[in-house]
C-alpha cells in the first residue's frame, strides 16, 4: 500500500509573491486525489514541495513520520526515493532511447545488474503498452507515448506516490481517455498514493477518490470527489463548467462587482457562457468513477476509501452526503447504518453489526495530525451550504469575502 502525505499549514511564497498560504490536507494512502486550479496557482510549485525540490516557508509535510521541510538533505534523499513523478513532457532525454530512459533511475540509484535491469525495465513497459518500441528515441514518438515512457521511468523504483503533473497536456480527448484508464489500472496494480495536477475536467469528474482546488493562493477545499463535484461554490461551478462568468478572470482573478454581476445574469439565464466548454468536457455533478481494466486486480484503495469516507460523512455537506450514500449498494448502506434520501447523516455507532464482519480500522496514520479530509480551509462556504463542521476559531474565514461581498 501507499503511503500517506500529511500537509499541514504549508506557505509559499517567492519573494515578495505569495503562491499560497496555509494549505492542510492528507493524501490517504493508494487514494488517487486530483488537485485543480486555475492557471498560475501554483500547483506545480505544490508538486515541487511534495518532493522536496522547494522550500515552503511554514508548515510541515510529513512522509513516513519525516517532515520534509525540516529534515536533512540525507533523510529527504532517503524519502524521495519513495516518489515517482511524471513530467507535463515525460522529461524523456532526447538523445537515449526508451529502454535507456526507463533504465535511468535503476542506474542511477541501485546496484542492480543490467539483466535485473532488464526484466523490470520490460515489465514497466509492458504495463504502459510500449513492448517493441524500446529502441525508439524520444523524438521518433508521439507524445502520449512519450508520456506513458515518462510513466514507466516514473515506475521502475517501486514507488510509493506518483506525482502526476497535467498528465492530459498535449493529448487528444482519446489518449487522455486511455491515459486515465491507464492511471486506474496501474493503482489498481500497485495500490500506490497517487496525485494528479490537471485542467481536465473529464480527468477530474472520472478518476479521483479526493479532489482539491488552489484559488486565490489558497487551497479552497478538499475531500472525497463528492464533495467538490456537488459544491455550488461559484468558483468550483465556474471551473467545472468551464465558462467565464464567475470568479476566475483571464489572469486569475477577477473585479468582484463584475464576477457577481455575471453570475446573476448567468442565473437569469441571459448567458451563453458556456459555448466552447471546458477541457474533457464540463459539468457538475457525480459521474460514475472509472474502475480497472477487467482481468485486472480491483483497486483496493476503493474499500478502504468507503470505510473512511464513512467515518468523516457526518462532517460533509448534504449535498455531498447523499451522493456518497446513494452510491452505496444496500447491503452497504446497513453495513453504515445509513439509508439513501437521508442527509445530515449522525456520526458512525461503533457498534454498527453487518453481514460484512468486524469493521476494519480506518487507515494507519503515520503523523499524529488532525483528519483533515475534508476541509473549506480558511474560508466558509456560501451561507447556506456551511458544513456542520466549524472551523478552528481564529482562522481566517472568507475567501468569498475577501473583496467578494458574496
Ligand atoms: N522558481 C520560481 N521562482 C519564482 N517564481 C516562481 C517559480 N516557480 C513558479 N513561480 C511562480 O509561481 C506561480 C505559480 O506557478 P505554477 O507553475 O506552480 O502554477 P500552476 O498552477 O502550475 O500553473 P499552470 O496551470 O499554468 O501550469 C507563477 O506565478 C510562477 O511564475
Amino acid at each position: 500500500m501507499g503511503v500517506e502525505v500529511v500537509v499541514d499549514g504549508l506557505s509559499k511564497s517567492f519573494g515578495k509573491q505569495t503562491i499560497w498560504r496555509d494549505v492542510t490536507l492528507t493524501l490517504p494512502p493508494g487514494e488517487i486525489s486530483v488537485l485543480l486550479g486555475p492557471s498560475g496557482t501554483g500547483k506545480s510549485v505544490f508538486l515541487k514541495s511534495l518532493v522536496g525540490l522547494l522550500k515552503p516557508e511554514h508548515g510541515r509535510i510529513v512522509i513516513t513520520g519525516t517532515d520534509i521541510v525540516r529534515c536533512s538533505e540525507h533523510k529527504l534523499y532517503d524519502v524521495r526515493k519513495l516518489f515517482g513523478v511524471l513530467f507535463q513532457d515525460g522529461a524523456l532525454f532526447g538523445s537515449m532511447n526508451l529502454f535507456d530512459n526507463i533504465a535511468f533511475p535503476l542506474r542511477e540509484h541501485t546496484k542492480k545488474g543490467e539483466a535485473e535491469i532488464r526484466r523490470i525495465v520490460l515489465e514497466k513497459m509492458e504495463m504502459v503498452g510500449l513492448i517493441g518500441a524500446e529502441k525508439k528515441l524520444p523524438g521518433e514518438i508521439s507524445g502520449g507515448m512519450r508520456k506513458r515512457a515518462g510513466l514507466a521511468r516514473a515506475l521502475v523504483l517501486d514507488p510509493e506516490i506518483i506525482l502526476f503533473d497535467e498528465p492530459d497536456s498535449g493529448l487528444d480527448p482519446v489518449r487522455v481517455a486511455y491515459l486515465n484508464q491507464l492511471i486506474v489500472d496501474l493503482n489498481a496494480q500497485i495500490d500506490a498514493t497517487f496525485l494528479i495536477v490537471t485542467h481536465d475536467i473529464g480527468t477530474a469528474r472520472t478518476v479521483p477518490d479526493n479532489i482539491g482546488m488552489l484559488f486565490r493562493r489558497e487551497l479552497v477545499m478538499f475531500g472525497p470527489r463528492e464533495v467538490l463535484l456537488t459544491s455550488t461554490e461559484p468558483v468550483v461551478e465556474q471551473f467545472l463548467m468551464g465558462r467565464r462568468e464567475g470568479p476566475i478572470g483571464m489572469s486569475e482573478e477577477k473585479d468582484a462587482g463584475q464576477a457577481a454581476a455575471e453570475l446573476a445574469a448567468l442565473r437569469a439565464g441571459g448567458s451563453s457562457g458556456t459555448l466552447g466548454g471546458p477541457k474533457g468536457g464540463g459539468g457538475t455533478g457525480i459521474v460514475p468513477q472509472l474502475e480497472p481494466t477487467p482481468g485486472l486486480p480491483i483497486r483496493r484503495a476503493v474499500e478502504r476509501r468507503k470505510d473512511r469516507v464513512m467515518q468523516i460523512l457526518h462532517t460533509l455537506p448534504p449535498t455531498a452526503q447523499d451522493a456518497i450514500v446513494n452510491s452505496l449498494t444496500r447491503e452497504e448502506q446497513q453495513h453504515y447504518g445509513v439509508f439513501a434520501g437521508a442527509t445530515q447523516v449522525q456520526p458512525p455507532v461503533q457498534t454498527a453489526t453487518a453481514n460484512h464482519g468486524p469493521r476494519p480500522t480506518p487507515y494507519p496514520r503515520t503523523a499524529d495530525l488532525p483528519q483533515t479530509e475534508w476541509q473549506p480551509q480558511s474560508g466558509a462556504l456560501t451561507a447556506d451550504d456551511a458544513p456542520a463542521a466549524a472551523p478552528e476559531p481564529g482562522r481566517k474565514r472568507g475567501w468569498l469575502r475577501r473583496g467578494g461581498e458574496k
